[in-house]
């Protein structure tokens, strides 16, 4: 660690950084830099890589290489890759939640954000009997802690539930107790992985709101998050990944027009794109879209796999290790042709001719959701009596390997068919 007086520049400096897991490069010599007291959304299809940058700067990996540099706001530098995971909350102030809610449930939510301040206490204590029974600086501490909790509780509009059990709150409600729980720690760059997903429209905007909260008290924020509507609404930076490499980074209305976001992450037919980039007045980036990749924004010709143009046949591996050829050579539409046997319930139009909200389920956006509208499939209950092979053809229809299962669609679906009143 450096300590210096300096508290201007960025607070975090992504490096050349590069992840391996055997042969699969999932992060190839990237870079790029978080401003201190603004978002930054790092944003990209699925696969990309988002959430290993995110398990890199939090310790939960060590990268291959490059460095990841944070800079606090009282001037001292912490080489994250370098520090011991359980040092990068409490001594980099680094902070993150999951894309799955990791809440002690049983809890109240009141419990839940004292238990964050532990460590805190424990030290408040001297780690002595006497010291938690109230002598020395325990017992302000404590009322300081329950302070915190009480101030975050407010700022997540949870005040009225601080007694009840955590696992009794609505989604929404619970992933704004779990940022809750991360400032209770006062991190200086609050990492949050997906925390749009699944909200309703209404949740989304607490959420907006307490985000907005949390940046107006100085604490950085970087985001993973696929809502384009929350990205554009509240990032002051963002940064675009795809298969491991920078495509884009810049702020939102630059990186919204660019060509490469929109055939990347958007993931819309080629058509489609064409007309956004007639629309945009970009038709030259056209061309440079099937030619190589953009080498100012992507890896250098050493860094890996991903170095240079990208091949037509990109090798990922799923969680249990398995490889899989994602065919990239192919266009869009002729990959949306790829359409096997009907699944087992597809419908030739919505029952009552009204869809339900797909995009609900975390892991379907507005395109995948209209893919699925292609495929016969309108409803949460549809989507939860799939068989395996239902699965199976849907994941080779939307190039969606073994993700269907990692995110549960189909548990999703019947908790959302049975709030619907849908469920059978
Ligand atoms: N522990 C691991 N072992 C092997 N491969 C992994 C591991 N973690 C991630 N990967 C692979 O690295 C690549 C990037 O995955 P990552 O989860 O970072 O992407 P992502 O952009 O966060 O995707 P999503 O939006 O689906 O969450 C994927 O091909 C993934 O299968």
């Amino acid at each position: 660690m450096n300590a210096h007086s300096a508290t201007t520049g960025p607070i975090l400096r992504v490096e050349h950084l590069s992840m391996k897991f055997g042969g699969l490069v999932a992060i190839g010599d990237l870079s790029f830099e978080a401003q201190r007291g603004e978002i930054t959304a790092l944003i990209g299809p699925n696969g990309a890589g988002k959430t290993t940058v995110f398990n890199c700067i939090t310790g939960f990996y060590k990268p291959s290489e490059g460095m990841i540099t944070l800079t606090t706001r009282a001037g001292s530098q912490f080489l994250l890759e370098r520090l011991p995971d359980f040092q990068i909350p409490a001594k980099a102030k680094v902070a993150r939640t999951f894309q799955n809610i990791r809440l002690f449930s049983g809890m109240t939510l009141l419990e839940n954000l004292l238990v964050a301040q532990h460590n805190r206490l424990m030290e408040a204590s001297g780690y002595t009997i006497l010291g938690l029974l109230g002598l020395g600086g325990y017992g302000k501490a404590s009322a300081q802690s329950i302070e915190l909790a009480k101030h975050w509780l407010d700022k997540a509009n949870l005040t009225d539930r601080a007694d009840d059990p955590a696992g009794d709150l609505p989604y929404g409600a619970q992933r704004r107790l779990e940022i809750a729980r991360a400032m209770c720690t006062e991190p200086e760059l609050l990492c949050l992985d997906e925390p749009a997903a699944g909200l309703n429209p209404r949740e989304s905007h607490a959420l907006n709101l307490m985000l907005n909260d949390i940046k107006s008290t100085g604490t950085s924020i970087l985001l993973i998050e696929h809502d384009m509507s929350v990205v554009m609404e509240i990032s002051d930076h963002v940064v675009v990944l795809e298969y491991g490499r920078k495509i884009s980074d810049g702020d939102p209305t630059s990186v919204k027009t660019d060509p490469r976001v929109i055939a990347a992450y958007l993931g819309v037919d080629d058509t489609e794109v064409t007309d956004a980039l007639t629309e945009v007045g970009d038709e030259q980036v056209i061309e440079k879209l099937d030619a190589e990749p953009d080498r100012a924004h992507g890896p250098s010709d050493s860094a890996s796999m991903m170095a240079g143009p990208v091949s037509d046949t990109v090798n990922h591996s799923d969680t249990e290790g398995e490889m899989i050829k994602v065919s990239r050579g192919a266009s869009k539409a002729e990959q949306y042709e790829r359409r096997a046997a009907a699944l087992s319930n597809s419908l030739d139009t919505p029952r009552g001719g009204q869809p339900d909200k797909l995009t609900l389920i975390k892991g379907i956006g507005p395109v995948n959701e209209r893919k699925l509208h292609e495929h016969g499939i309108f409803h949460f209950e549809q989507i939860a009596a799939w068989t395996e092979a239902d699965v199976r053809e849907v994941e080779t229809y939307l190039d969606f390997d073994g993700r269907i299962a990692r995110e549960d669609w189909i548990g999703q679906a019947r908790s959302l068919a049975q709030k619907t009143g849908g469920a059978e």
